[in-house]
């Protein structure tokens, strides 16, 4: 087991004035299992330059995405319309459109998603809940779609409590699709992606049209999914949704994570460290509701270095330039002005050692690399 050990103050143990050593265990997020591991992915689209023009550009639309998700955890991906959540679900499960370019590597299990990789897992080992309603082949009936073909006892009985556990009834089996409701397709799509024997659901919006019940009952079915040593990415606009019930949360801006945090971090704005995720957390509710002037750009109009940068505050010149992701324990934040890592109470407090161990304890690394992230996980 790596161990990694993180000088910060503690606001309850310790005076804001006095420091103090303390050990984390990384063991949550180097060392188990990644499920999916996406590293630095850029997807880009060629398009004719006009409707006048027989040129062709390239369209950035994500840049250096990265993100994972673990054995056992529910990582939420927010941002933002057009931040790129659904290309993300899409570029793993190789959908994208004939005329998308892709560059970075992502790995399932391990091992590289290549093309093929992907369509032996998508529908097996990845199961998918799309954003649009429109991903029911039209021609076929509900039921045989949920079926995926494959009846037996257990499958049908699976499938019948399913639909009991989501409303709908069992005329729903032999409706086709433009027979149902917008809401009732969800919670097809829903119960389709939760019939079979998945490692991985990536749910992209999975909830709107269904009612707080219904929600929630998906969300626990996600949890219990997660609990039993599997992983979703759950894409969502959602950010107090994604906070009840996510582990760790992705935020993305303009085509790019930000920072990628573990939901306890968001329980203050000291304890976030990208300026947009404090300026999310500031805009929620409960903390003041202030919104955030100005638009993310648009892929044409990015700017050069941090996308975020013509709406931040402390922006400064070396915010033009390359700005790499960081790894800082349990976190990653992509922003040079990020100096510190004032942890969460909460897993400072549960990675806490005894006080005698504590002593024997030392400095060594107070921002494990990414490198370190790697070789302490499962390359
Ligand atoms: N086929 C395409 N050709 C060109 N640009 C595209 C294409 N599909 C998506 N985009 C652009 O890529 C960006 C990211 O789109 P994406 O659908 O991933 O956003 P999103 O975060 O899922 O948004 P929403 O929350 O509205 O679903 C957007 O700017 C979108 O216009
Ligand atoms: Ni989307």
């Amino acid at each position: 087991m790596h161990r990694f050990y993180v000088w910060a103050g503690c606001p309850l143990c310790k005076p804001a004035t006095e420091s103090v050593f303390i050990q984390e265990d990384f063991m949550s997020c180097t060392e188990k299992r990644h499920i999916l591991e996406i590293d630095e992915l850029s997807v880009s689209f060629l398009q004719y330059e006009n409707d006048y023009s027989s040129r062709q550009i390239e369209l950035p639309v994500i840049s250096r995405l990265s993100v994972s998700v673990h054995e056992g955890e529910i990582v939420a991906v927010v941002g933002s319309s057009g931040s790129g959540k659904s290309l993300l679900a899409h570029a793993i499960l190789g959908m994208l459109p004939y005329n998308a370019k892709t560059d970075g590597q992502m790995y399932f299990d391990g091992e590289l998603l290549t093309e093929e990789k992907r369509k032996e897992l998508r529908g097996n080992k990845i199961a998918f809940v799309p954003q649009s309603t429109t991903y029911l082949d039209p021609l076929m009936k509900v039921g045989e779609q949920v079926s995926q073909g494959r009846k037996n006892a257990a499958r049908r009985e699976r499938q019948r409590s399913l639909f009991a556990r989501y409303g709908l009834g069992k005329d729903v089996d032999n409706k086709y699709p433009f027979e149902c409701s917008g809401g009732m397709t969800r919670r097809v799509l829903l119960t389709s992606a939760l019939m079979g024997e998945p490692e991985l659901i990536i749910a992209d919006e999975p909830t709107p049209g269904m009612d707080l019940a219904l929600a929630k009952k998906s969300m626990e079915d996600f949890r219990t999914f997660a609990d039993e040593g599997h992983g979703v990415l759950l894409i969502t606009h959602d950010i107090e949704l994604a906070l009840e019930v996510a582990d760790r949360v992705a935020v993305f801006y303009a085509g790019t994570t930000i920072e990628e945090a573990p939901v306890a971090d968001f329980a203050s704005e000291e304890t976030l460290r990208h300026p947009y995720t404090k300026a999310l957390w500031r805009a929620m509710p409960q903390n003041g509701f202030e919104p955030l002037p100005g638009v993310q750009p648009y892929v044409k109009d990015m700017p050069q270095g941090c996308p975020f940068g013509p709406r931040c505050s402390m922006y400064c010149e070396k915010c033009s330039g390359d700005i790499p992701m960081r790894r800082v324990g349990c976190a990653t934040v992509r922003c040079v002005q990020y100096t510190g890592e004032p942890l969460a109470v909460e897993a400072h407090h549960t990675h806490y050692e005894t006080a005698a161990e504590k002593s024997h304890t030392h400095y060594e690394a107070a921002e494990p690399s990414v490198e370190a992230h790697h070789t302490g996980g499962h390359l």
